[in-house]
């Protein structure tokens, strides 16, 4: 080959470079606004499919004035007062009380702190009879029973750990009426798996002594929620054997789908719905890139504590791995904070004490994994710090929520970076849209633009509200300088291809050094366009093969530009 047909050639193949990169450049552009239509069209999905339902049970589209005034007003407002010492409703408890009241099911959704207790409680009271109040967890339950008990409400929970006298008192309450039992808590697990329980509640049924029926948490139903428990899939049962007994389903977050869907399961679908906004006014939010040297996230971490919260104000610290929780407390403590770890691996006795010792204000920092979550009911945490992103937006809103509960300001900060992504994407990759919850945070954390608070109206379709400086990007929106590394993108989709259709493994350190060597070895940054590997075929195997590809790129391509 002469030496002019070389440079003919590299002449073309580098202007056929440019024009692939160029289609490149479009169909990327094609995709990121196929995306944001894609998220649009799906939320119009939603809203389409509850109109529908709506239209369906005529009843619950039913405008009914939900305020009063109703024969129980008075009745009602000296309970609220004179038993649990609140002077005066918030928003949707007095209409939601009304409806149970009325007798119709109800659901609720309130943000956490909201009040979501007293909306069941109080019925409960007012209503003759046994209110059933199903919750998943032990401790959950523990502490509300406590809390009833101090206000002279007659409240039981029948559970594992219940006495052998509690139990016999509770059963001859259902069956016969005797003794004074005004609220039962059970766990989902006592509704599918006791039948003596189901048998008496059937006669206290029976008697027109079962008042109402609460399920707390009411997101377990669902398999699209975020906390899935299977027992609660059997809570349909409720409603098919009490049927004209009102029931009341209640819980802090749930998208239009896992709705639609907790409705179906515990047959309410002619419940009347009332959903409070999500916004958390008094918290917070904001991301902060999290360096690879873990020395240097503690250090943040602790100074962060230290200077913000001198007097010893509770806080949570959410960790990706048991190890990771045990070590970042006990780096914690090196550094002064009084911090201890909680994880599902530690003995229950351990994991109770480290509880209370927070609870009761002798550990300021709680380090926990997410077992550390539904039943904290502590109200005056100031801050929570996730030191690894979590597995969907959903999560994060329920983790982060647990701070503020008491309405004060308080904090809630995200380390993100890009190599924790990999290591989330392989616990969620075979849960229901895992990945796709997983990249609804990751973009959470890497947009600089999008104002937290409204990235959370648009995951639970709720129009926008002010953020009024509370997040950082409305606080300290800084010039934002765009740097394009679609090169650098591309070189890493080149190469992720290229291992894929050898079939090989890699981490995400080896895939770094693998770009810097390519990027060293080409010396310029191209494309290379003949070594598409192919990802075709519909088998499950190349299936997964590709997100796994998708997942690392997200990762990699983040890691790599910035
Ligand atoms: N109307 C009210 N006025 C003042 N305080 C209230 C009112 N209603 C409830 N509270 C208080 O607010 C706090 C939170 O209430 P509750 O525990 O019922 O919240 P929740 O909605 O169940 O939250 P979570 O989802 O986090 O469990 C409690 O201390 C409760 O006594």
């Amino acid at each position: 080959m002469e030496n002019y047909e070389v440079l003919e050639e590299l002449h073309n193949v580098e202007a056929e470079i440019e024009d692939v990169q160029e289609q490149i450049r479009a169909l990327i552009e094609r995709q990121e606004r196929l995306y944001e239509r894609k998220s649009e069209l799906n939320s119009i999905l939603e809203a389409c499919k509850e109109s529908e339902n709506e239209a369906n049970n005529a009843s619950s589209s039913t405008v009914e004035n939900w305020d009063g005034p109703f024969e129980w007003d008075s009745e009602a407002a000296d309970l609220r007062l004179n038993i649990f010492g609140i002077s005066s409703y918030r928003a949707n408890q007095k209409e939601i009380i009304n409806a149970i009241l009325s007798g119709r099911d109800v659901l609720v959704i309130m943000a956490a702190g909201g009040g979501k207790s007293l909306c069941y409680q109080l019925p409960a009271v007012l209503r003759n009879g046994i209110a059933l109040v199903v919750s998943p967890l032990l401790s959950l339950i523990q502490d509300q029973v406590m809390g009833l008990t101090a206000l002279g409400i007659p409240a039981y929970m029948l559970t594992s750990t219940t006495s052998k006298e509690n139990e016999k008192f509770i059963y001859k309450a259902l069956e016969k009426g005797e003794g004074e039992l005004k609220i039962l808590y059970v766990t989902p697990e006592k509704i599918s798996k006791s039948k003596r329980f189901m048998s008496k509640l059937e006669k206290c049924h029976h008697a027109g002594r079962l008042s109402l029926i609460s399920i707390d948490e009411a997101h377990c139903c669902s398999q699209w929620g975020h906390d899935f428990r299977p027992d609660y899939k059997n809570l349909g049962i409720l409603k098919t054997q009490f049927p004209n007994v009102p029931m009341i389903a209640l819980t802090a977050t749930a998208t239009q789908r896992v709705q639609n869907d907790l409705v179906e399961m515990l047959h309410i679908r002619r419940c009347i719905k009332f959903v409070s906004t999500v916004n958390r006014p008094n918290l917070f939010y904001m991301v902060k890139e999290k360096s690879s040297v873990s020395k240097v996230v503690v250090d943040e971490i602790a100074e962060f504590i230290q200077e913000s919260y001198p007097n010893r104000e509770s806080g949570i610290v959410y960790c990706f791995s048991r190890k990771e929780c045990e070590l970042v407390a006990k780096e914690l403590r090196e550094r002064g904070i009084s911090a201890g770890h909680y994880h599902a691996d530690m003995d229950v006795n351990d994991r109770e004490k480290v509880h209370m010792r927070w609870s009761s204000n002798r550990l300021q920092v709680i380090v926990g994994t997410v077992s550390f979550g539904m039943g904290i009911n502590k109200p005056d945490v100031r801050f929570v710090i996730h030191h690894s992103l979590s597995k969907s937006m959903e999560t994060y809103y329920q983790e982060s929520g647990r701070a503020g509960r008491d309405g004060l300001p308080s904090e809630c900060l995200l380390y993100f970076r890009p190599g924790d992504v990999p290591r989330q994407s392989s616990m969620v990759f075979y849960e229901n849209s895992g990945l796709q919850n997983l990249y609804d945070i990751v973009r959470f954390c890497q947009s600089k633009r999008q104002c937290r608070r409204s990235a959370f109206f648009r995951h639970f379709a709720e129009p926008l509200q002010e953020c009024n400086g509370m997040c950082d990007i409305c606080a300290f929106s800084s010039e934002v300088k765009e740097v394009d590394v679609s090169r650098h993108a591309k070189l890493m989709v080149s190469l992720l291809q290229d291992i894929q259709a050898s079939d090989q493994r890699s981490t995400m350190l080896q895939l770094v050094e693998k770009m810097k060597t390519k990027q060293k070895e080409i010396g310029c940054l191209v494309v290379n366009g003949t070594k598409r590997a192919t990802c075709g075929g519909a088998d499950l195997k190349g299936q997964i093969k590709r997100r796994r590809v998708q997942s690392l790129a997200l990762g990699s391509v983040a890691m790599v530009g910035s």
